[in-house]
């Protein structure tokens, strides 16, 4: 479990003070994995560096299983380091050790004996599928490989926890997909609890459970995964999801539109998606959907279908079928045309 509470940090820069985490709360709880999505700058990196105190917090106190960290002395705090493992966009493997070498150099390093170094080196080279890559050097890998090293690396060590900075960005979206399965089915399988920062959407769909958004070092939006995606509150949340799904029309078409109706975005999730709700709206209000654009997107805990609709009809009527449309679960946008 990862509790950050009230956490800011500031840097002093030439420029003066900045700060680069402002107040953030964060409540993975175990066997969960929970993602914070931002733009670069945002704080993504200075925040995750918080949570194993690489980064001491200027304000603000973290718990990993219910330990205050940021109050222990150094001794005690190596301890709690121990239960945290880390991934990274640059994998960070020693380019002169071999693919053995890189896991068992840091278990060696934390006193464990010939036996159980070789015994957990093999162990979690097998579960990230490297078994026969032992002898190999990192330059002798792909990118995806490497960063399965790094991931057996990491789970070498037993952790609870696995910070993940960046893992997947330098990856191609085929080897990202085969990296955030194995994130899973360590997630499954081992039952660690996740914390991820990324600046893609797809990898919050794939593997998240709970979502923050970041901006200028605030969380400006915040939720699980599948209200998130269905019920986006925050302007630039919505830019990230329509990088994903095809919510963006042009704002000439949607002006154009909105002279006869208006432009919906419906999403659909739970039991909406099991009910001909658009056929119910012609019957029971004097207005005609017209889908413009519709898609389906498939998240770890569920699936949210999306609908672009040119709802046509008298104003009242297309106010009323989209009221209706809301009690019964559906999540309803209004498009903003050109102003
Ligand atoms: N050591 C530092 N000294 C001064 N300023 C820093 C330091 N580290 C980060 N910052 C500043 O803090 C802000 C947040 O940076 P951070 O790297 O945490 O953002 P990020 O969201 O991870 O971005 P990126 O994905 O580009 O790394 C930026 O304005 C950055 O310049």
């Amino acid at each position: 479990m990862i509790v950050l509470e009230n956490i800011s940090k500031e840097f002093n820069s030439k420029n003066g003070k900045v700060k680069a985490v402002n107040n953030v709360n964060i409540h993975v709880k175990k066997g969960e994995i929970h993602g914070v999505i931002g733009y670069s700058g945002a704080g993504k990196s200075t925040l995750i560096r918080c949570v194993n105190l690489l980064e001491r917090p200027t304000e603000g106190k973290v718990y990993i299983n219910g330990v205050e960290t940021t109050s222990l002395p150094l001794p005690k705090l190596r301890e709690a380091r121990n239960k945290i493992g880390m991934i990274f966009q640059g994998f960070n493997l020693l380019k002169t050790a071999t693919v053995y070498d890189n896991i068992a150099i840091p278990l060696k390093l934390l006193g464990y004996n010939k036996a159980e170094v070789q015994n957990r080196a093999e162990k979690y080279l097998e579960i990230v599928g490297l078994s026969d890559k032992q002898k190999s050097y990192p330059n002798q890998l792909s990118g995806g490989q490497k960063q399965r090293v790094a991931i057996a690396r990491a789970l070498a060590q037993e952790p609870e926890i696995l910070l993940s900075d960046e893992a997947t960005s330098a990856l191609d979206p085929e080897t990202t997909d085969s990296i955030l399965d194995l994130l899973l089915k360590i997630n499954k399988d081992l039952g660690i609890t996740i914390l991820l920062i990324t600046h893609e959407m797809n990898v919050i769909q794939k593997i998240c459970d709970h979502v923050y958004v970041m901006e200028n070092g605030h969380v400006v939006e915040q939720n699980n995964a599948i209200q998130l995606f269905t019920k986006p509150t925050h302007p630039t949340t919505k830019k990230f999801l329509s990088t994903i799904s095809q919510r963006n029309l042009s704002p000439t078409l949607i002006s154009q539109l909105h002279v006869t109706g208006a432009v919906t975005r419906l999403t659909f999730v739970g039991e909406s998606t099991g009910q001909p709700l658009l056929a119910e709206v012609s019957q029971r209000f004097n207005v005609k959907p017209n889908i413009l654009t519709a898609n389906i997107i498939e998240l770890k805990n569920g699936i949210v279908g999306n609908i672009v609709i040119h709802l046509i009809g008298e104003k009242d009527q297309v106010n009323a079928a989209l009221q209706f449309l809301e009690e019964s679960g559906v999540g309803v946008e209004n498009l903003e045309g050109q102003s």
